[in-house]
């Protein structure tokens, strides 16, 4: 913040720290967990992802908004983070075909953002102490009283959030007459996730988090996604029960994120919350049975507990953090099931992981051979 201007906004944490900043503009009060995301570029598509629902975001890069907004770039239909906490904001972007500037996109969707923060400290902040919930607020009268009302937040721990962004009704991509026809289980898909399959030759149908297990399993396929979404796995009970149902037909099952989670735990596994989660675009894993290494772009707060894993057991670990070794990929012995932590779809990338889309189609090209039996 420059140290000749009044602040004019506030970032008000529930452990009663207060960051000072200015509104880029709009009006307000939002509420939510606070996190942090590293990425360097890709700040379109950190908004409109719907993971983030429920979440304040403070981006650790400085310009926010310089490259303005390409629709067609959103991993949804509108911005699905809570809030911005950023250093520069842009006004005015500078890229040659954008369709509107950032600004626009927060105004019209009313999201409150504040610039000018001291986002080094914030972030250091978060990463030594954790996670917190917090409240940006535009009203500097009384932040007492704000900090009691941050304290009040509920956790993200226990929360299901999906069913607030999961589409009201199913929906088809591509090509009718494609080779493979895939049924997404939509906690919050990413556009993304979608036309990595449609450009593979896929007909995606996309169906809701509610569907009834008849209109699921009565749409003919070859195999089944589990999509990323926000909020706590273990707060999800019937979509696991239904993600078991999904295992049990013997169809190659390939789970992102969230469907990551769901999978592990239909399988009997638990989840947790993590100190201050990864949300980043270089977070690096090794392929387990490769060897390799793989730069991968991260977003989650949940993960996977590593205990039951082991050489006789029914799940293998396919991949793990290189940071912390957390849990960062798994498959199932006896069944076509597969799935990351991470984002193989990632845009702007990195696009190191994208063969495991490739490895999908080869699970659902072996299924139209020879049938599973799980
Ligand atoms: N990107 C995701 O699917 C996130 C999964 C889950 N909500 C988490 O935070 O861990």
């Amino acid at each position: 913040m420059n140290i000749f201007q009044k602040p004019t906004a506030a970032v008000v944490l529930e452990d009663g720290h207060v960051f000072f900043g200015h509104s880029v503009g709009i009006e307000g009060e939002v509420a939510g967990e606070l996190c942090f995301n590293t990425g360097m570029t890709g700040y379109q598509e950190i908004f409109t992802d719907p993971s983030y629902f429920g979440q304040i975001m403070v981006m650790a890069s400085v310009h926010i908004g310089n490259y303005g907004v390409r629709f067609e770039e959103s991993e949804s239909d509108h911005i699905r983070i809570n809030g911005l906490v950023c250093r520069n904001f842009t006004v005015k972007g500078s890229r040659p075909g954008k369709d509107t500037e950032l600004y626009e996109f927060f105004a019209n969707s009313r999201t409150v953002a504040v610039s000018g923060v001291d986002t080094r400290a914030l972030v250091q902040h978060l990463r030594d102490h954790g996670a917190k919930n917090a409240i940006l607020t535009t009203d500097l009268t009384n932040l007492k009283e704000v900090k009691s009302r941050a304290q009040a937040i509920p956790s993200m721990a226990g929360m299901e959030l999906s069913s607030k962004v999961t589409c009201r009704e199913a929906y088809s991509l591509g090509d009718e007459k494609a080779t493979y026809r895939v049924a997404v289980l939509d906690l919050g898909v990413k556009k993304n996730i979608l036309r990595c399959l449609v450009e593979r030759d896929v007909f995606v149908r996309v169906f809701p988090m509610n569907v009834s297990t008849e209109e699921f399993f009565s749409w003919a396929c070859d195999g089944y996604l589990i999509s990323n979404g926000p909020g706590d796995p273990a707060a999800m009970p019937q979509t696991t029960a239904f993600v078991q149902q999904i295992i049990q037909t013997g169809k190659p099952v390939f789970g992102i994120c969230l469907g990551h989670q769901i999978i592990a735990l239909s399988q009997g596994l638990e989840t947790y919350k993590m100190h201050h989660g990864h949300r980043g675009i270089n977070h690096p894993v090794i392929n387990t049975a490769t060897k390799k290494g793989e730069i991968t772009s991260q977003n989650h707060g949940f993960a996977v507990k590593n205990q039951s894993f082991g050489p006789s057991a029914s799940l293998l670990l396919t991949h793990s953090h290189l940071n912390d070794g957390t849990v960062a990929g798994l498959r199932l012995s006896d069944c076509p099931v597969f799935s990351v932590q991470y984002h193989p779809e990632a845009a702007p990338g990195p696009h190191d992981s994208r063969y495991l889309f490739d490895e999908f189609i080869n699970l659902l090209n072996q299924h139209k051979k020879d049938e599973y039996n799980c």
